[in-house]
């Protein structure tokens, strides 16, 4: 099966630990987020030859390197056909045109509507495969501003060896992603409403992880893109947006909306395993923790303001810690005192290297409100194309954006999620497809819980057959 590959933490204090320990730990255990120990390479031409291929063998290409040593080939690929096979549109993650040099990488063809779906799909499997031959069981947690909670609970649904709670902002969500998660009905699944933003429920989340006798007893796994596999999966389609448009011989950037920071480190990680990705463009909402961070070099969080691209409505990015362990060269002891005074004062001001090489490879840019609801209504009148809002940041922070040669944006989600915002700026009310067709009619199961870590914590081990039958299945 081939070398095995080793991870290391950001913060440099856990062990090293192989593919399916690092899948089913999610947090590392001194808080840090796991990355290579070094990065695969592809070579050019065989980035040239995954134009025209299948989405799926593509995946098996790209994430082969990365499980090397502990799922077989004939796993691998059995589990990426089966997550790609799961999607409506044959080619998985198609470009649209919308500009001269620009195309929107369409990645909401998934069961739940949202690029989460790419990577939760194939998790859900790897876990499965996973905790069948460790004869375990797994508890599952997940934060979730709208998006990764439906698409979560959509692949473990089906699952045998796991229990999924999902933490969501009560009220701070869309209704059609509140849906997705308290309408599933499968005896596995918690939908737990949190009075608090999303930077609660990830602080929840993360505070779980770190208690190390709750994190035992309950064998907890985490789905949010903490995760290296969620990254992982995401690298795959800026291969397959990258060589259909051309590369490596054409020039190719990406704009990417961001919340959390996972989907454009995967852009990253991409472009350290060889593909020639000319700029990594962050695009923010109102939320533009990440934007201030590039002009000025002080992270500092400011309060979350809700907006009409809620999955994006985040302060505390939490793959920014992946991205300065690597801009440092590595330096585990520097993360570790970034990331103390971001907990202890909310801010952290980066070293002037760390920022020039941050620069390097990323642009940053904001759309407020107006600039969002301008953008979708300019592209629909000029294009016949309806963004998303999430997906309208993007566009307008890509055309804000200087760039050479061909600038792909990540579609992040179907407009049908964001109906309300989506028929205010373009007058169009987006529909939802037929899969969906009786969503907002199934009854909703879901808890309301406070911003409590005791609480949610109890509620947690009083749920999960993993606490209360033992690991061992
Ligand atoms: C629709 C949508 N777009 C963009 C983002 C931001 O992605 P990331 O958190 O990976 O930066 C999210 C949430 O993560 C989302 O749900
Ligand atoms: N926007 C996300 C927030 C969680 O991000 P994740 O990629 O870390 O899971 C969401 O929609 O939940």
């Amino acid at each position: 099966m081939g070398v095995i590959v080793r991870y290391v933490s950001s913060r440099g204090q856990a062990p090293r630990l192989g593919f399916a320990d690092v899948l089913l730990a999610g947090l590392a255990s001194d808080g840090g987020l796991y990355v290579p120990e070094t990065w695969p390479t592809i070579s050019a031409a065989t980035v040239e030859g995954f134009a025209g291929k299948p989405y799926a063998d593509v995946a098996f290409a790209v994430l082969k390197p990365f499980v090397g040593g502990e799922i077989s080939d004939a796993d691998l690929r059995r589990m990426v056909d089966e997550a790609y096979a799961t999607f409506r549109h044959p080619a998985v993650a198609p470009l649209v045109q919308t500009d001269a040099d620009t195309y929107v990488l369409e990645l909401f063809h998934g069961p739940t509507l949202a690029f989460k779906d790419v990577a939760m799909q194939l998790l859900a499997r790897l876990m499965d495969h996973v905790l069948t031959e460790r004869g375990q069981r797994a508890t599952i947690v997940g934060a979730t501003s709208g998006d990764t909670g439906g698409a979560a609970i959509a692949a473990f649904a089906q699952s045998a060896r796991t229990d999924i709670f999902i933490l969501f902002p009560k009220g701070r969500v869309s209704p059609v992603q509140q849906r997705q998660m308290t309408g599933h009905g499968a005896a596995n699944v918690h939908a737990l409403a949190v009075e608090g933003t999303f930077d609660d429920c990830q602080a929840l989340v993360k505070s779980m992880f770190n208690d190390a006798a709750f994190r035992r007893d309950t064998a907890l796994s985490g789905v949010n893109s903490i995760n290296w596999a969620r990254i992982m999966a995401q690298i795959v389609y800026y291969f397959t947006a990258a060589a259909s448009l051309g590369a490596p011989a054409r020039k190719i950037s990406f704009t990417v909306p961001t919340g959390n920071f996972g989907d454009i480190f995967a852009g990253y990680a991409a472009k350290r395993m060889g593909l020639p990705i000319d700029r990594l463009v962050i695009a923010t909402n109102a939320n533009d923790i990440l934007a201030r961070t590039l002009a000025d070099g002080v992270y500092e969080t400011l309060g979350v303001h809700p907006t009409t691209s809620p999955s994006m409505d985040i302060q505390v990015s939490s793959n920014f810690e992946r991205l300065l362990f690597e801009a440092s060269g590595r330096d585990a002891a520097l993360v570790t005192r970034l990331m103390q005074s971001l907990s202890q004062s909310g801010r952290f001001t980066l070293p002037d290297g760390v920022l020039a090489a941050i620069r390097a490879e990323f642009d940053a840019g904001r759309a407020d409100e107006a600039a969002t609801a301008e953008t979708i209504r300019t592209v629909n009148d000029t294009r016949a194309y309806l963004l998303d809002p999430h997906t309208a940041v993007a566009v307008y922070v890509a055309g804000a954006t200087p760039h050479d040669g061909v600038m792909v944006v990540l579609g992040t989600a179907h407009p049908a999620k964001f109906p309300d915002a989506v028929e205010a700026a373009s007058g169009i009310r987006p529909v939802l497809p037929p899969t969906h067709a009786d969503l907002m009619e199934r009854p909703e199961v879901f808890t309301v819980l406070g911003n409590d870590a005791a609480a949610i914590k109890s509620f947690i081990a009083g749920h999960s057959r993993a606490a209360t039958t033992g690991v061992a299945a």
